[in-house]
């Protein structure tokens, strides 16, 4: 956080209330004219300012600063500080965007009340700038493989209905990104989006958290159903819901309404539900962890979310894409991708998909080499199974085989992974990996590796475990 540039030409109210300041914890700068202040913001943009309206030998004075700061920096709140009975310049000031005002001679006391509630106004803002950002953003969605094609248009399907869509996938493969898709393109994209992370609230709140509350003292305190109200709300991970809260939320989907905690009013939201797991909820309901019936009202509509492992050829374009979005909202260098870095990133393991990608994207990109282009060396070697060193790091059950053996299983484990990066396209990974295209069937079939369609796109996987499967 920025610190405090007190502007004042009397010395000593200049040093009281930095003095002040620095003994609450803030830093402070000082400037006794219209050069300095000006010359401190070019130097570093303030958190805040403190301005009196009225500076003795100076070329601009109070309001000048104040309009030159609203029109390049409108983002730094000001306090202005002004003559006994200058309340007309005050109002004026505070047109021209100021804060707010304090006159001389002022209580410390109330100066430090201004100052915090600007700082947290300030606050307050970026955050709200800053979510609606990433509002925009994960409303993106990245992808161009058969699998994220096919998913995309079940998506596009569910759009304008408002039927109650329950995502299955992966942690991190984009449930939220598909729910807030859905979102931002059906006719309910001007209300709200209201994501519930049933985990990180703890349960005894979670009814209060959703239904909100009613007292006497502090009157109506809406909770999440009715924020969301017009719009969407999103139940991530719903299988991680107590028992108890699935009892009201079922009762809310079937009456339409339901009661604050504490309340006695009925109250009526129109909203569309989403939700998604990554468990198997059928298991749950086994288990006897998640209620049947809610089970069939979230599940109206399901839809699974592809893992990234199913779509590798969107590694390329998803990794470009943070690369910008990081650039944008963090000013992290544009780097370009080496083609082995980008090999590299497509046979990597991946088990937290989409954002591991991210995650490991945002590491290179601050721990990473300031040259272009991003090498395979920067992208952390136990991620490829080597050492520092480059030797490769055999796994307990590769050293215990004789060499052979061993080589078969490292040669259906790389071609595999090879198919499936390039989407189950033979003639492609012939190329890659320098193969004649009938010898790598000839060498697939030896290591019982077949093909298969799969959400619409071409996966490999070994013969056996696919008629296990069946
Ligand atoms: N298709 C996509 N295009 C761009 N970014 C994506 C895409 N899919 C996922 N992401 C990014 O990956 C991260 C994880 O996505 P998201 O939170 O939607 O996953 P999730 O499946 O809901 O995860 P969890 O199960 O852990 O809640 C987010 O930062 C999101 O912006």
């Amino acid at each position: 956080m920025g610190d405090i540039l007190i502007t004042d030409d009397e010395r000593d109210i200049r040093e009281l209330v930095g003095d002040i300041l620095r003994d609450e914890g803030f830093s402070v700068r000082l400037a006794a004219n219209s050069e300095e202040c000006m010359g401190a913001i070019d130097d570093e943009k303030p958190a805040l300012m403190i301005l009196d309206i009225w500076l003795k030998d100076s070329a601009m004075d109070g309001i000048d600063i104040l309009k030159s700061v609203k029109r390049d920096h409108p983002e730094i709140p000001v306090v202005i500080i002004s003559g006994h009975g200058n309340i007309e310049i005050a109002v004026a000031a505070i047109k021209q965007g100021a804060y707010d005002f304090i006159e001389k001679p002022f209580n410390i006391d109330q100066l430090l009340v201004v100052i915090r509630r600007a700082m947290e106004t300030s606050r307050l803002r970026r955050e709200n700038t800053e979510l609606r950002r990433k509002d925009v953003s994960t409303a993106e969605m990245i992808g161009t493989s058969a699998a994220f094609k096919a998913l995309k248009s079940q998506l596009d399907k569910v759009t304008k209905s408002n039927g109650r869509v329950m995502l299955t996938g992966p942690a991190g493969a984009g449930k939220e990104v598909a729910a807030r898709y859905i979102h931002a393109n059906s006719n309910r994209s001007t209300a709200p989006f209201v994501s519930v992370n049933s985990a990180s609230i703890e349960p005894e709140r979670m009814e209060e958290v959703l239904f909100g509350r009613e007292t006497n003292e502090r009157g109506v305190e809406p909770g999440l159903l009715e924020e969301a109200h017009g719009g969407v709300l999103y139940f991530d991970e719903i299988a991680d819901m107590p028992m108890g809260t699935q009892s009201k939320i079922l009762r809310v989907l079937v009456d339409q309404q339901f009661q604050r905690v504490g309340g006695g009013e009925k109250v009526r939201v129109d909203i569309r539900v989403i939700s998604s797991t990554n468990r198997d909820l059928e298991a749950e309901i086994e288990a006897g962890s998640f209620r049947q019936e809610l089970y069939h009202r979230l599940n109206v509509v399901p839809i699974r979310v592809p893992g990234l492992e199913e779509r590798r050829e969107d590694i390329p374009e998803l990794a470009v894409h943070f690369i910008e979005g990081f650039n944008t909202s963090q000013g992290l260098p544009q780097r370009e991708l080496s083609d082995d870095a980008v090999a590299l990133l497509q046979t990597m393991h991946l088990p937290g998909n989409v954002r591991q990608l991210k995650n490991v994207i945002e590491r290179v990109l601050i721990l990473g080499e300031n040259s272009d282009p991003i090498l395979p060396r920067e992208l952390e070697g136990v991620e490829r199974g080597e050492t520092e060193d480059g030797r490769v790091v055999l796994s307990g059950a590769l050293a215990t085989l004789p060499l052979r053996e061993a080589r078969e299983l490292f040669e259906r484990e790389y071609l595999l992974t090879q198919i499936n990066r390039f989407g189950g396209n033979i003639s492609r990974t012939a190329t890659f990996v320098g193969m004649e295209r009938s010898a790598l069937h000839r060498k697939l079939k030896s290591l019982g590796v077949v093909t298969s369609s799969k959400a619409g796109s071409r996966v490999a996987h070994i013969e056996d475990a696919a008629q296990a499967a069946e």
